[in-house]
């Protein structure tokens, strides 16, 4: 995952970027990078690093104009510590085109060697990302009857693209003297809104959160295989681009990745992990009953919601026995498991009042290495609690993501290939409950609208849970290709500044 935005208004918007950014920084933690674009000409400002390190003042002021995107990066592909290859990407022809992009391809090894082979294109980075803005390119060019582009030739490129492309891309791009172009792939993996501003303008995003906390009011998802284009007058203009497109978000943002207050494809975040709560009470009466149960813990931050429903249904005390460290960021899309295992210590500290001689049911969203449950399990022991129960709002991780989530090799997963009773004694607590796979499905499909119009659900991309990937393409072979091009991380190129109060001087 990663976020993205992209805004057109009739005021300069670098502001207004970087505001959306910070909304989405839960998204990506990596890089953050900016493009505005003032008549013809870009202006670019991208690096490694947090929102807030990376735009000073003197950036800011360097980014004019009224139309813009921006991306917060967590990687899946390539190389994670290279400059070159935080996004957004740049290339000259046709007509200038900058692109941002949340998911991963999974045909990104073909692509590259076919761009180079037939189309004659070059690419600098290991990156899918510049992968895609080269195949956008080169059917633009393709599609192209003059100048100014065409609206129609737009979209007959992005038909063109579709069908090239494999995987997952929810992808916001600019082409200089024209406008925003948009458009997600055909199963709609990964999210994206549109809104409007009262003044006329429009915002596109991953999440509605970042509309609604930069004053835009949320219009609609972008269907699946849908493109939009927002010309310079703000003009909206839309089409349907892949014949066979079906929604099928991914689950995984419903479970952790997207804040709570979004909405996405109608469905809010919020309301879904209230229901995983609601299922997980029922397999925990049947493998715990609640009189032996003192008191119920959420581990900070992502599984509040589902540890509150399920504290309330079982009617045990909710407590907050974990206090958060807010200036650490979210450990999982951390890369490196060093940096992870140390971070889930400075991130989070007991309350050792609410362990002390009790039976303490912990409770996640989800359990992916395992890292976060063993250290916890074991702080929670230390600060004197009875019996230390764990519940997980998710099912087992059990299977590679290949779709922007970094968790592309199984021997990663502590549930991958070891049964309830291994995982349980490896995170060392005296009983170990999961939500299965259809409740999970069945909660997260109860909080979609029933409202007439709505995009009706094809169902779910749930790969990391049941192994069945939507887009048909993937097997052990492709797997290991991709973890061939998984980000690179040397436990010496941790950036220590992630784990300290950043510096908030100019
Ligand atoms: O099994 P693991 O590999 O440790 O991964 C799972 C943990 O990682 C996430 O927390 P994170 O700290 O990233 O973010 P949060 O504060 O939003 O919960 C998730 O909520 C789990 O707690
Ligand atoms: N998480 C994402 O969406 C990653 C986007 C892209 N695959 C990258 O690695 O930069
Ligand atoms: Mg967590």
């Amino acid at each position: 995952m990663c976020g993205i935005v992209g805004v057109f208004s009739n005021a300069p918007v670098n502001q207004l970027l970087y505001d959306a950014m910070l909304l989405l920084q839960h998204r990506g933690q990596d890089a953050a990078g900016i493009v505005t674009m003032l008549e013809r000409k870009f202006f670019m400002h991208k690096a490694k690093g947090m929102v807030r390190d990376v735009f000073r003042t003197r950036n800011m002021r360097a980014l004019p104009g009224t139309t813009g995107l921006g991306q917060v990066r967590y990687p899946t592909a390539g190389n994670a510590y290279s400059e070159e290859e935080a996004q957004p990407f740049y290339v000259n022809a046709p007509f200038g085109i900058v692109l941002v992009h949340n998911g991963n391809l999974t045909n990104a090894h073909a692509l590259r060697s076919e761009l180079f082979s037939t189309d004659h294109r070059h690419t600098n980075t290991e990156s899918d990302s510049e992968v895609l803005l080269n195949v956008l390119a080169h059917e633009i060019e393709r599609a192209t009857r003059g100048v100014p582009l065409h609206i129609q030739d737009i979209f007959t490129a992005v038909e063109a693209v579709h069908r090239r492309l494999r995987g997952s891309y929810a992808v916001i791009s600019m082409i200089a003297g024209h406008g925003l172009l948009v458009f997600r792939d055909p199963y709609g993996i990964r999210p994206l809104c549109l809104g409007r501003s009262a003044d006329g303008g429009v915002m596109v995003a991953s999440e509605s959160v970042a509309l609604e906390g930069s004053g835009f009011t949320f219009e609609r998802d972008v269907l699946p295989g849908e493109a939009v284009f927002i010309d310079l007058q703000g003009q909206v203009h839309a089409r349907q681009c892949a014949p066979d497109a079906s929604l099928h978000p991914c689950i995984f943002e419903f479970v952790y990745l997207a804040r709570p207050d979004s909405t996405l494809d109608g469905i809010s975040v919020y309301q879904a992990r209230l229901n995983l709560g609601e299922t997980l009470a029922q397999r925990v009466v049947s493998t715990v009953p609640p009189s032996e149960i003192d008191v119920i813990v959420p581990i900070p931050e992502s599984s509040r919601p589902s540890a509150t429903q399920l504290a309330h249904l079982l009617g045990v005390p909710y407590r907050e026995g974990f206090v958060k460290n807010r200036y650490v960021g979210r450990t999982f899309i951390m890369p490196g498991q060093a940096v992870r295992k140390k971070s889930v210590r400075q991130k989070l500290n007991v309350i050792a009042s609410e362990f002390k001689d009790r039976n303490v049911l912990l409770v996640d969203d989800s359990i992916v290495r395992g890292t976060t449950s063993r250290e916890i399990v074991q702080m929670a022991r230390d600060a004197g609690a009875r019996k230390v129960y764990m519940a997980s709002a998710a099912p087992p991780v059990r299977f590679p993501n290949v779709y922007g989530i970094d968790m592309p090799t199984k021997d990663e997963l502590v549930a991958h290939g070891r049964t309830i009773e291994e995982i349980r004694q490896i995170i060392g607590c005296d009983a170990l409950i999961y939500q299965d796979v259809d409740a999970m499905k069945r909660a997260v499909m109860k909080a979609a609208p029933k409202t007439p119009g709505a995009v009706p659900l094809g169902g779910f991309e749930a790969s990391c849970f049941d192994g069945v990937y939507v887009t048909g393409d993937i097997d052990t072979e492709a797997i290991s290709r991709m973890n061939g091009n998984r980000p690179r991380i040397e436990e010496t190129d941790i950036d220590a500044s992630r784990l300290t109060l950043p510096n908030h001087s100019e």
